[in-house]
């Protein structure tokens, strides 16, 4: 199998219901990161990214290989595979050898996917529908998940495009899934709203402060998995 095809089959293998993003402040600093992601992924997270917008490469290589280990050693205890994404960092992500998640400001997505090896999924935000279509115009260079941004406004990230609402995050995970490509909403997203973006076409939800800032964070996964899957049952 080709490194290109092992990825696909990586994205399609992937449980993007739930998805977390770190943050250490909102986390009680780094070193409490890896714990809390164990414990998310017990309470049934599938996909982790590593975001620490303000330590150097060296410390958050660091980070983010703790997170990994952490994730890993909890996803095994279950039974799964969680895939580890790097926010922002693409010669970190190369350097352990995990998945990248890039934004419209950081590296250009043709740069990032030569850079990237085959085999490591990359995630691409998308905050309109014209930056999907620029997205998905070379499918040797699409993105293997996009995160509709913002879905709502969120304390979390106040530098964000104007908010798509459900409406606008299901237009653009429409034309994401025509593509194989998959997709999950960021912004906002807490147990009150999940099960409105649940009815959307989305794959599933991106979440920092609703599992970062818990005081217990495999319950709140939990809480928000079931709430995704109540909506789900309705659409
Ligand atoms: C899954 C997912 N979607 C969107 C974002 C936001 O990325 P970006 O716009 O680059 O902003 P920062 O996270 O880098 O501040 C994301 N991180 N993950
Ligand atoms: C990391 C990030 N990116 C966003 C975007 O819109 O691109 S919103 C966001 C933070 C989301 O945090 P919370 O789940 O606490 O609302
Ligand atoms: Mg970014």
């Amino acid at each position: 199998m080709s490194p290109a095809a092992a990825r696909r089959r990586i994205a399609e293998a992937t449980d993007w219901r739930l998805y977390l993003v770190t943050d250490p402040h909102l986390g009680g600093g780094q070193d409490a990161v890896p714990g809390i992601v164990a414990e998310a992924v017990r309470g049934g997270v599938g996909v982790v990214q590593v975001r620490d917008k303000e330590c150097d490469d060296d410390e958050f290589a660091v980070h983010a290989a703790a997170i990994a280990a952490a994730a890993d050693r909890a996803a095994s205890e279950v039974g799964r595979r969680v895939p580890v994404f790097v926010n922002d960092r693409l010669e970190v992500a190369r350097e352990l050898g995990l998945h990248l998640h890039i934004g419209q400001r950081d590296e250009p997505l043709a740069r990032a996917r030569a850079a990237l090896p085959d085999e490591l999924m990359l995630g691409l935000s998308i905050e309109s529908d014209v930056q999907l279509v620029e997205a998905l115009a070379d499918p040797a260079v699409a993105p293997d998940v996009i995160g509709a941004s913002p879905v709502w406004s969120t304390a979390t990230k106040t530098d964000t495009a104007p908010a798509l609402g459900v409406q606008g995050a299901d237009r653009i995970a429409r034309v994401a899934a025509d593509a194989g490509v998959r997709s999950v909403g960021i912004g906002g997203v807490s147990p009150t709203n999940v099960a409105d973006l649940a009815t959307t076409a989305l794959d599933g939800v991106c979440v920092v402060s609703a599992i970062m800032a818990a005081p217990d964070p495999r319950a709140a996964a939990a809480d928000l998995l079931a709430r995704w899957e109540a909506g789900r049952g309705t659409r």
